[in-house]
């Protein structure tokens, strides 16, 4: 689909999307849990749905009641000898260790982004465990044939936090007494929000500074009644939006969560938008904007909305935590460097840092997503100030994480005309 935003003023009120890293985490520790788990505003995301086809592979009966999903378990027990994560990075990192649980032989796949993301860490990790494993050179898809044994064991959290999410929530259910050591964890928020799941599903981790996670004694997850919170990363584009075209009112936030995300409240502080914080709904006002600097290390998603702030932004702001983008849907570093380079934003990357150059005048042109939906919506945002219209290719990317995002926008006066394409 191509989709064309014309430049125009934003305003009006949106209630956020549902977060789809809550929402596969719940998913994942429904699938653990013996009995029935209602989840209240589900995500139906793609990287959602393909969630639940996991569960639903792994052996759980997933049925959609209304506006809640039921998922009822009674632990993995597989149907299929092969499962699918779609273009997930969490989905495929948290549902390896719980697949492994298994003791039958289990293929896991993906599609699109997802192939070329780096899984090597498994064949480094799961052996220790008792899980035999084979990939493609360290890509998918992964043979893996568990079941996965707690022990102690020391891992790499650099790369991303994804694998010890998946390696929590399935000691979770087998670990007796058991550490887990991390080096170098990055994106730790995310840790905090799996932990927080995993607690509410009656499982407990002892933290210690967020290097060991000790499992103290046999647990057992809980099936509960759970709603899925509204989604910072998302929600972030839209508060941009606000902050660079209008004032825009977003509900189902909450300041108190675990969400990395959240941190693009500090970015629209700095940048000098008005902001009027509420618990569960934020209310965000342009203003004369200045270039800013953040260390976005933890919360590598926010880039692409960071940038389409900074880009309506007098000055060049300073991101940190560049480096940690080039495994994600795209090596989102230089795709923001190419497509707002087309819009006529600068931006420069040396080592771990992204340098925007911004107040310099957003010109329409017609850009590329790169199948990435943080890149379409950051274009998106980026084009309610240009000089003309931008059009986005292959804008239907947006469908993996915020399949609203173009109706959120035309509910905030933003005119959005949408072309299928056929191919
Ligand atoms: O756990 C999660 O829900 C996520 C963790 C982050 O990945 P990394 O840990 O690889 O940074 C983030 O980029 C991703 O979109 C979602
Ligand atoms: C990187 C992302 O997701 P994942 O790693 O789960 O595919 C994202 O949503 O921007």
């Amino acid at each position: 689909m191509q989709v064309t935003i014309l430049p125009a003023p934003v305003s009006g009120t949106v209630t956020a999307n549902p977060s789809k890293s809550a929402m596969q985490r719940a998913v994942a520790a429904a699938l653990l849990a013996k009995g029935k788990t209602i989840i209240r505003n589900p995500g139906l995301s793609n990287d959602c749905l393909a969630a639940l086809e996991v569960a639903e592979n792994l052996g759980a009966m997933v049925k959609r009641v209304d506006e809640e999903i039921h998922i009822t378990s009674n632990g993995v027990k597989p149907f299929y000898d092969e499962i699918n994560c779609g273009e997930s990075g969490l989905g495929i990192r948290m549902f390896t260790p719980i697949a492994a649980l298994a003791e039958t032989p289990i293929i896991i796949n993906g599609h699109g982004s997802l192939v070329t993301r780096p899984m090597h860490f498994f064949e480094e990790v799961l052996p220790q465990l008792g899980v035999e494993i084979k990939s493609q050179d360290g890509k998918l898809p992964l043979e893996i044939k568990g079941p996965l044994q707690a022990k102690n064991i020391t891992i790499d959290g650099s790369l991303s936090s994804q694998f010890l999410t998946g390696l929590l929530m399935a000691f979770g259910s087998v670990a007796d007494k058991a550490a887990i050591t991390v080096k170098d964890l990055k994106s730790k928020p995310y840790i905090a929000l799996t932990l927080q799941l995993m607690e509410l599903f009656g499982v407990k981790v002892r933290n210690e500074n967020f290097e060991v996670f000790h499992f103290d004694a046999p647990q057992q997850y809980k099936a509960v009644e759970y709603t899925v919170e509204g989604d910072w990363s998302g929600a972030a584009f839209l508060l941009v939006a606000a902050a660079v075209a209008g004032k825009a009112e977003v509900h189902h936030l909450n300041t108190q969560s675990a969400q990395s995300d959240k941190v693009i409240m500090e970015a629209l502080e700095k940048a000098g938008a008005e902001i009027l914080p509420g618990v569960y709904t934020i209310i965000v006002q342009k203003n004369g904007l200045k270039a800013f600097e953040l260390d976005a290390t933890d919360c590598p998603d926010l880039f692409p909305p960071l940038v389409a702030l900074a880009a309506n932004c007098g000055g060049v702001t300073k991101i940190k935590g560049v480096s940690r983008l080039a495994h994600k849907e795209s090596d989102r570093g230089i795709t923001l460097q190419q497509e707002f380079g087309k819009m006529g934003i600068k931006i420069d990357l040396d080592g771990d840092y992204m340098y925007v150059h911004g107040g310099t005048g957003i010109k329409g042109a017609t850009v590329h997503s790169h199948n990435d939906h943080r890149i379409a919506m950051a274009c998106a945002v980026a084009a309610l100030n240009a000089s003309g219209a931008v059009t986005i290719e292959n804008a239907e990317a947006i469908n993996k994480s915020y399949p609203e995002f173009y109706d959120h926008l035309e509910l905030l006066g933003v005119a959005v005309q949408r072309v299928e394409q056929t191919v």
